[in-house]
């Protein structure tokens, strides 16, 4: 892979101290972090204790990042090879982990006795702490145990950004909080009682933790940046850190505490804030880098080309994103830039139960492996309950797969993977299924009070544009019983119902949208809401006109007449025929039995050539003999009335043919173009022609006579406009040559003619349309149709009255 221009310069930048580089996603920023520490180390490591840095978030993320590395390792004869064998020199971490080591080291040094606790004993513990705190504040309602798993991520929250007194709390921004401002609830505004009381839960919570020898997951990176603060010095020449918009508070001080300044060293922040799907992420919500000490004027790159995945998907993925403020307001937001690379639309599916959405999966994969690996698909859901019973179903369904574990990942094993949409940030697969965005999972409103919704609803949402924006060539979302508010806000235009389908997804359409409303009995009838999206789709996506749709179409099957629910109708040879019969049924009924109906509808109608059957949720498409099609044909020009008058002129002067459409209802519209090159030709439709007759009339020999009938044609066509006639062709002689009866021959007067040439020749005071070849003394008068002998007759008894310049023939 050759990286781009931008890429390339941010590779090779001269470390100066701090930079940053934000992208979108799939910009590269990943590959440029792995090249980067290459170029680090040949150029910037010179002294013996120099160390490169590489953190990312999370362990799958980093099973990735050494997967890739190997990848490209192999791809360019093994010159990174050396960077996982020198460990020495270049480290590439989680930074839990490094936190980890740093937390340890910490508790030996000081003889501590602390564990890690777990979400139940904290919940525990918090209920015992807001026990002890909450008669302390008799007016914040808020500190109650009902409350408890919010005071729980605001009392991490707290330890994660490193907060130490009562004071700094009351003053700091809560961004992402409800905090009083432009109408929103009074809950964590400055300087309250219940920021108070808060902080005061914080203490005794980690006191009470303490005293049970445990210490939460914060309070431990808590020790860890101690550790490093008291090292006083700090470890890695160069550090990058991946998805930095994502760490909180304390990590983003451990890394600095931990970068070593040199003259030639450098700390660099990768990061995109669309992607920041963590509450207690600190730069991801906003917050300057002045917050963490760095002034990044004029020290930011930007990324904006999406390499990953295709036009219709990254679309798809940037309308989720682009209406929510408290994503584009961001002042690290990028726009996305798309590259000319087209596939599929996304596919967006509804199933009425979780075995459904199963049954379907292992359809889909058994297909998709005609074109796919196992190892390039990804199953991806929002909770790890609804990953474990997929692949159980997989499993029972005869699908390899595994589900991603973190730290033993293997990207290659031909399984499907299935894995959680927060560990699948920073990964990628060919084909990605997004499933279960239900209501109440995404976003989840199940753990968070009302309040929270706006920025629950930010998060997850970024959360999806993550899931989405993992997909390199084929997206499937799907959701059970109800779809989240996300999919509904979705503009069906960029999602299709089933693969290789045009069909967009079920939406309903109000009442008064509804359209041929003159051809329903009761337009509240359930059916009808599907009928209403099929029509829509017919018209809107197949392009059939609602004057070709005819609801309640009969067919009679031998005594008994049956009435189909949509007829799509086209003009065959100036008649009007049915084309598509649809039947549909009510929404999510099942369309078993209307499948079998629509067969028998389609046997006993000879003319009709497509079926197409429809719950909403299921569609089949098929041939008039049943046979399953993906998709239904699109309304072609020649199934309308037609609008055009067309010929076809043939030029003898050059042997060219050109097409010729005149609007039925504008005859100064007309558009010619060349039969062969199929190109709009420019001629100025300037000449006008006399129409006289049939070939038996011959050519006037005065010019003075006024003709009704007229033809305009471009003078390029003509030798000269006043000299120009046209006739109608009554015999079939010239057949050969391409002149028929009916045809128009347009005809220069002149009384010579060479050889070959097709003239009006009068014999014995009659006109005739005959080939020229003159023979010494006599002239031969050739027809172009064996059916007709030769004339020879005497030159002095023939008169040339024109030659045939070209003719017309209707299209
Ligand atoms: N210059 C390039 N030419 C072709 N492909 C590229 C180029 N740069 C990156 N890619 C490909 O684009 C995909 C995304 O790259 P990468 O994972 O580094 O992006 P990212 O910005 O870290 O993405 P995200 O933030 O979404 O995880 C990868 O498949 C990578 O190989």
């Amino acid at each position: 892979m050759k990286l781009n221009m931008e890429q390339r310069r941010i590779v090779e930048l001269e470390p100066n101290g701090h930079m940053m580089v934000k992208g979108v996603a799939g910009s590269g920023k990943t590959t440029v972090a792995i090249r980067r520490i290459s170029f680090l180390q040949n150029h910037y490591s010179h002294e013996e204790d120099d160390t490169i840095l590489l953190v990312t978030y999370n362990k799958t993320l980093l099973q990735y990042i050494k997967y890739q590395y190997q990848k490209l390792a192999d791809e360019e004869q093994e010159k990174y090879e050396q960077l996982f064998a020198k460990e020495s020199e270049v480290e590439i971490v989680t930074i839990d982990s490094l936190m980890y080591k740093y937390f340890t080291q910490h508790i030996r040094r000081l003889n501590l006795s602390l564990k890690p606790s777990n979400n139940m004993l904290d919940h525990k513990v918090m209920i015992k702490a807001i026990h002890h705190v909450q008669h302390k504040y008799p007016k914040s309602k808020i500190i109650s145990p009902k409350n408890s798993l919010f005071l729980l991520d605001e009392v991490t929250w707290i330890n994660a950004c490193q907060i130490e007194d009562v004071a700094t709390y009351q003053q700091i921004d809560r961004t992402g909080r409800a905090s009083g401002g432009s109408g929103a609830p009074q809950k964590l505004s400055r300087n309250s009682d219940l920021r108070a009381g808060i902080f005061e839960l914080m203490e005794t919570f980690n006191e009470l933790l303490a005293k049970e020898g445990y210490l939460t997951f914060k309070q431990m990176n808590l020790l860890a940046l101690q550790e490093a603060q008291q090292m006083n010095h700090g470890k890695y020449t160069h550090v990058i850190i991946d998805e930095s918009q994502d760490l909180t508070k304390v990590q983003l001080e451990f890394l600095k505490c931990i970068y070593q300044e040199k003259a030639y060293s450098s700390i660099m922040f990768v990061a995109d804030n669309t992607q920041s799907i963590y509450s207690q992420s600190w730069l991801g919500k906003g917050r300057p880098y002045t917050s963490i000490g760095y002034d990044m004027s004029g020290k930011s790159r930007i990324l904006s080309k999406n390499y990953r995945t295709t036009t219709e998907i990254s679309k798809a993925a940037y309308q989720l994103i682009e209406n929510d403020s408290s994503i584009n307001a961001n002042v690290d937001f990028v726009k996305p830039s798309l590259i000319d690379r087209h596939g599929h639309p996304p596919i967006y599916r509804f199933f009425t139960s979780s075995q459904n959405q199963i049954n379907f999966l292992i359809k889909e994969i058994q297909t998709l492996t005609n074109d796919y690996r196992y190892a390039e698909i990804c199953i991806v859901a929002k909770e790890k309950r609804i990953i474990e019973s997929v692949s159980q179903g997989l499993q029972s369904g005869g699908i390899a797969c595994e589900i991603l574990q973190s730290s033993e990942a293997n990207f290659e094993s031909d399984k499907v993977k299935l894995v959680t949409m927060h560990s699948i940030k920073g990964l990628e697969f060919k084909v990605i299924f997004l499933i279960d965005l239900n209501e109440g999972v995404i976003p989840n409103t199940r753990l968070y009070d009302l309040d929270e919704e706006e920025m629950m609803d930010s998060e997850d949402r970024k959360l999806l544009y993550v899931g989405m924006t993992r997909a390199n060539e084929l997206l499937y979302m799907s959701s059970v019983n109800k779809p989240t508010k996300f999919i509904k806000e979705m503009n069906m235009e960029y999602l299709r119902m089933q693969r290789d389908c045009q069909l967009r997804p079920f939406q309903s359409i109000g009442i008064q949208g509804y359209e041929l409303t003159n051809q329903v009995t009761d337009l509240n009838s359930k059916e009808e809401v599907v009928r209403q999206w099929l029509i829509r789709e017919l018209y809107q996506t197949y392009g059939y006109p609602l004057d070709l749709l005819e609801l309640e179409f009969p067919v009679q099957q031998f005594s008994k007449k049956g009435y189909i629910d949509i007829a799509v109708q086209i003009y065959a040879k100036g008649e009007i025929v049915p084309y598509i019969f649809a039947e549909v049924k009510r929404f999510g009924s099942g369309i078993q039995d209307a499948t079998q109906q629509l067969k028998s509808y389609l046997e006993a109608n000879s003319r009709v050539r497509y079926g197409i059957v429809t719950d909403g949720i299921d569609v089949i498409c098929m041939d008039r003999s049943g046979e399953v099609l993906n998709d239904l044909p699109k309304c072609q020009p020649q199934f309308l009335p037609e609008t055009k008058n067309r010929k076809l002129y043939v030029n003898l002067k050059n042997n060219k043919k050109y097409s010729m459409s005149t609007e039925l209802d504008n005859e100064n519209i007309v558009e010619i173009t060349d039969v062969e090159s199929g190109l709009l030709v420019n001629f100025d439709m300037k000449c006008k022609i006399p129409l006289i007759g049939d070939v038996a009339a011959g050519v006037p020999i005065s010019i003075n006579i006024v003709y009704d009938s007229v033809l305009t044609l471009p003078k390029e066509w003509v030798v000269s406009e006043s000299n120009s006639f046209a006739l109608i062709v009554t015999g079939d002689s010239m057949k050969d040559a391409g002149i028929d009866k009916g045809d128009v021959v347009i005809v220069n007067r002149q009384q010579s003619a060479s050889n070959g040439d097709i003239v009006i020749a009068i014999i014995d005071e009659e006109a005739t349309m005959k080939k020229f070849m003159p023979m010494g003394d006599s002239i031969l008068l050739l027809s172009e149709n064996p059916k007709y002998e030769p004339i020879q007759m005497k030159k002095e008894d023939v008169l040339i009255n024109g030659k045939v310049i070209g003719f017309m023939k209707n299209q």
